[in-house]
């Protein structure tokens, strides 16, 4: 880890890492360096006590703690920001990992029909147009799956940014921000006339794609600052997410088709610790060589090792900036909202 070397700590915060790939990240982290200093940033005290207290055990030694963030209320990640702000001076690594999906069934026929078409693979290998989803309308009044996927995690970059990086050119001052996206993110299930995808059928492939057009638009405005932005897709991982798609048992059942599917989609990486691959990896590169139109994903082969695969992506720099100047603008109105009350 590149600033491992300093002699002040490092830290990262990952949200959403109770559960799933950020419970899997940040016991990663730890096997790889017990000197890290961890901040899990979940919405639910118990669930976030109980999982730190399996660190611990885990790790006697490592310096764990905790942090209330709810990434659908800005009124949460606001007082989460400030408890940040008070408790490090610089945030080394954020991952912006919490999300969700709300999922109510799969299209079976467009599966049976993709199934016998030459599409197959890359049916398996990003889930498009396989899902019919719905949505919420969160206490704020956004859309529910781009406030907690993208929104969110936006706002909570914004109020940390005098934590992340440094204006002096030091290597130890670097910050990056990695952002759990997906291959399920695609050109089409987005507009920037609806951002929050208050028209379509597919608000969590709209808000990763969100995701990665905003990485794009941060490194942009953010680089000069020493703070580098990616985004990395996990693979098709077992968790609450998928087992909202379909019981654990039935994944269980086909748990030997899917490692054997991943001769032709190695994205199918089954498990969590497999699924964190691409998001350990890219805390021990230097972020200065890496390329912010790629996409780092998590691959793992038929005999269960797990690597990194670099996709390229095609995201125009002024897309970001048109991006962040609209999140901006939900921003304020919602701050002016909040102010009147
Ligand atoms: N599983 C997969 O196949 C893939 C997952 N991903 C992405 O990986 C990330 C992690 O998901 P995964 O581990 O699979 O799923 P899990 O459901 O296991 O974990 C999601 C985590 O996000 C948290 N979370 C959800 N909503 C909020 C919120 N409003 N505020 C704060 N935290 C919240 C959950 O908390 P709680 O436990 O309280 O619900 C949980 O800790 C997500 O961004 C997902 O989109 C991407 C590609 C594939
Ligand atoms: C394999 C079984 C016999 C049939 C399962 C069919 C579908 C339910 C899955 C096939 C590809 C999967 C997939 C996802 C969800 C479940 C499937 C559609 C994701 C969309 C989950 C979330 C992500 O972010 C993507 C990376 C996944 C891509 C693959």
């Amino acid at each position: 880890m590149n600033a491992m070397a300093n002699s002040r700590r490092t830290v990262a915060v990952i949200t959403g890492a109770n559960a799933g790939i950020g419970y899997a990240l940040a016991e990663r982290l730890l096997k790889k360096s017990s000197k890290i200093h961890l901040c899990l940033a979940c919405r639910n005290k118990a669930r976030a006590e109980e999982a730190a207290d399996k660190l611990k055990q885990k790790f006697p030694d490592a310096d764990v703690d905790i942090v209330l963030l709810d990434t659908s209320s800005v009124a949460s990640v606001h007082r989460a920001a400030a408890e940040l702000r008070n408790r490090y001076d610089h945030i080394d690594y954020l991952y912006l990992n919490a999300g969700m999906m709300k999922v109510t069934g799969v299209d079976w026929g467009y599966f049976w029909r993709g199934l016998f078409s030459s599409r197959v693979f890359y049916m398996f290998a990003t889930g498009e147009g396989l899902l019919v989803h719905e949505d919420e309308v969160t206490d704020d009044g956004l859309q529910g799956v781009f406030e907690t996927n993208l929104f969110g995690h936006y706002v909570l970059v914004k109020e940390l940014e005098d934590r992340l990086g440094s204006s002096a050119s030091d290597r130890y001052n670097r910050s990056q921000l990695i952002w759990t996206s997906s291959s399920n993110a695609t050109r089409k299930n987005f507009s920037m006339e609806d951002l929050q995808h208050e028209h379509g059928k597919d608000p969590y492939s709209s808000s990763k794609f969100a995701m990665d057009i905003l990485s794009v638009g941060l490194n942009d405005s953010m680089n000069k600052r020493n703070v580098y932005s990616h985004v990395v897709c996990p693979g098709l991982v077992m968790t609450n997410l998928t087992y909202g798609i379909l019981p654990a048992w039935f994944w269980t059942l086909i748990m030997p088709f899917i490692c054997l599917l991943r001769i032709f989609v190695p994205g199918m990486t089954y498990s969590a610790p497999n699924g964190a691959e691409a998001l350990v990896w890219l805390s021990t590169q230097d972020p200065v060589s890496l390329d912010p139109q790629v996409k780092y994903q998590s691959f793992c082969g038929v005999t269960g090792h797990s690597y990194v695969n670099q996709e390229k992506m095609s995201i125009g720099v002024d897309e970001g900036q048109e991006l962040i100047k609209k999140l901006d603008e939900i921003d304020e109105s919602l701050q002016k909202k909040c102010s009147k009350n």
